[in-house]
């Protein structure tokens, strides 16, 4: 095994693009895969996500751009890196009447570079690290759809890996053999191997990942730490007040900037996106009121454009103006709303 690496990226790659004729079905996309994370690769089906993890593999040419993996360049140095890396794309195809160790022991013997003479200590091994030791024996067509997933992370395993790739790795799982793979990602990046998994799941890379990028029809629209890409959504104010007529009028003084319209995660509008009586003449269409006409709702935005204001500022002037404040409360978008800013398009929350 290579020793760890550390620091650096796992994965780079600059202007990525494939065209299918004249479809983009990934355009211009810069993957920046650090050492040592777990980095969702998030996207709407169709987004391009194993276009993209294709091409980093080596299984697909990209029409232009380059890829590097491990710090080497993809396709050239294909052979000597793919050793140092594991990869489930489209699951591996198992005998159903095999047992799981007997399917590894053939997929091995296939492989290119594997010594024959630690074949079974690597096979148990694998099985072990996915927890399938006492399934070992059983064949395979006795799996539970988890089981089968966790054997194909196995065969990933079956050498040490700097780097796993993972395309929608609980797809198809109940809600169970989804814990058990989640659990394995985790630990699997505990031990320190970089692991790139792409799910069209926001709450399954909110759970597992430390990092994300967000396909959207093909381009990359954000990628960075989660922590960064939670605070980089905008904020909002929510005000409480009988008085919301004088509320609107200090605000849009303020230069407070409309609310954008988003759609809710399932394309319905959010509660407070219903307007009670439309906006008044003369002010911002987007400054608020909810339904109980009492609760004012405006975006702070963080946007450098938009004029710094302290949400305490904002107070003292409501205050100054008379307006009687009951409630107020700085809410951040969350990462649905900001993904789904981002993409235009719902995601699927949860599984
Ligand atoms: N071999 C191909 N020939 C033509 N079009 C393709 C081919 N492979 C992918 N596409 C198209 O490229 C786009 C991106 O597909 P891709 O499978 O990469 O997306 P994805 O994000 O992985 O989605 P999913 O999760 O549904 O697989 C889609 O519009 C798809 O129809």
């Amino acid at each position: 095994m290579s020793g760890p690496v550390t620091g650096g990226l796992a994965i780079e790659t600059r202007g990525l693009s494939k065209h299918f004729g004249r479809q983009s079905a990934v355009d211009h996309v810069d993957l920046a895969v650090p050492h040592g994370t777990v980095f969702g690769f998030l996207g709407p089906n169709g987004s391009g996500k194993t276009t993209t993890i294709r091409m980093l593999l080596g299984l697909a040419a990209a029409s232009s751009g380059t890829v590097s993996l491990l710090g080497q360049a993809m396709p050239d140095k294909l052979h000597d890196i793919l050793p140092r890396v594991g990869a489930l794309v489209e699951g591996p195809a198992f005998y159903p009447f095999l047992s799981g160790a007997a399917n590894l022991h053939r997929l091995d013997a296939a492989g290119p570079h594997t010594v024959p003479s630690t074949r079974r200590a690597r096979v148990d091994h694998a099985l072990e690290r996915v927890g399938l030791e006492h399934a070992a024996g059983k064949r395979v067509h006795a799996y539970s759809l988890g089981m089968k997933q966790r054997l194909g992370i196995a065969n990933a395993l079956l050498s040490p890996r700097d780097l796993l790739v993972l395309d929608e790795p609980t797809n198809g799982l109940d809600p169970q053999g989804t814990r058990e793979v989640r659990n394995l990602v985790r630990s699997l990046a505990n031990e320190g191997t970089t692991v790139f998994v792409s799910s069209h799941l926001l709450a399954e890379v909110d759970q597992m990942c430390t990092h994300a990028a967000v396909m959207s029809a093909g381009r990359l629209v954000a990628q960075g730490p989660l922590a960064e890409l939670r605070q980089a959504g905008n904020a909002r104010l929510r005000l409480v007040t009988p008085d919301g007529g004088a509320a609107r009028q200090v605000l849009a003084r303020l230069g407070l900037a409309p609310e954008p319209a988003q759609p809710g995660a399932a394309g319905q509008p959010r509660p407070e996106q219903l307007e009670r009586g439309g906006p008044a003449p003369g002010l911002p269409g987007a400054l608020r009121t909810q339904p109980d006409g009492e609760t004012v709702v405006a975006a702070l935005g963080t946007d450098a454009k938009q004029p710094a204001l302290l949400p305490e500022d904002v107070v003292a002037h409501l205050v100054q103006a008379g307006v009687r404040v009951r409630g107020f409360a700085v809410e951040r978008e969350s990462l649905e709303e900001r993904f789904v800013a981002l993409t235009g398009e719902g995601f699927d929350v949860a599984q």
